[in-house]
């Protein structure tokens, strides 16, 4: 999977990508990285990027042009088809049925935007698709888009070994993941679950199950569709439940 980045500091997304799985990923030649930024495409001695916005108001707009530019330089840097992410507030927020979606692409470019945002006729024109991280504003979509990055790159195939392979459980079926226990056994924090120490490999998959749905219920409540439960889920979040409220 080839990603560009369009961003003032591309660097900075190259630097969040550089380690662990990511790293790793792009190392397997999984994922390559590019930047793109629009100052090299402005002209003049001050190569402008931004300028005030129409109707006045505080801060600055991206201007189009250094943006298209560098976006249709991306474009024409791989002969596959992009898919163009602008990482925006006002985008759709982005969930991990989303990021699945993003990782079958062959191809995406991110473009960060900075200040008050971008010229709304470069979105109209080059974006495919406005994504957001959540409901906060950011100085720079960077971060954004390295977010982006970190999550399609983990879903390549052959990016995690087996034993980092199981985190994906935790929003395969759009629920909250278990909770996870390792060494030692006592601690004077706790104990461990003692159906993890079992060996019993169904007892300790109802377990998951149960608290994965259990914490979904009790955390993020809009995540599940109770009314889409099999039956056998449903037991298991009718136990959770009872063992919580008794
Ligand atoms: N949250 C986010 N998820 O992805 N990007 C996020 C973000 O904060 N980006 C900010 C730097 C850029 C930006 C873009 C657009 C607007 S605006 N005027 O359209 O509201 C405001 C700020």
């Amino acid at each position: 999977m080839r990603v560009d980045v369009v961003s003032l500091f591309p660097e900075f997304v190259a630097q969040c990508a550089a380690f662990g799985v990511v790293g790793r990923a792009q190392e397997r030649g999984l994922l390559s990285l590019h930047g793109w930024n629009p100052r090299d495409y402005a002209p003049g001695n001050y190569r402008r990027v931004d300028d005030r916005p129409f109707g006045g108001g505080p801060g600055m707009v991206m201007l189009i042009d250094p943006l298209h530019d560098a976006i249709e330089a991306a474009r024409a840097a791989d002969p596959r088809e992009a898919k163009v992410v602008y990482l925006t507030p006002q985008g759709a927020r982005l969930t991990q049925a989303k990021v699945r979606e993003l990782a079958a692409h062959p191809r995406l470019i991110l473009l960060c935007g900075r200040y008050e945002g971008v010229d709304e006729r470069l979105i109209e024109a080059e974006v495919d698709e406005e994504l957001s991280i959540g409901d906060y504003v950011l100085s720079g979509g960077e971060l954004a888009a390295a977010v982006v990055v970190d999550a399609v790159a983990r879903l390549q195939e052959g990016a995690l070994n087996d034993a980092e392979s199981a985190a994906q459980d935790s929003f395969e079926h759009g629920l909250l993941d278990c909770p996870h226990y390792t060494r030692p056994v006592e601690h004077p924090l706790g104990h461990v679950p003692e159906v993890l120490l079992s060996g019993n490999h169904a007892e300790i998959a109802r377990w998951r199950r149960m608290e994965s749905l259990g914490r979904t219920w009790l955390r993020r409540p809009d995540l599940l569709d109770e009314q889409a439960l099999g039956k056998a889920d449903r037991a298991l979040l009718d136990a959770f439940r009872a063992r919580y409220l008794q």
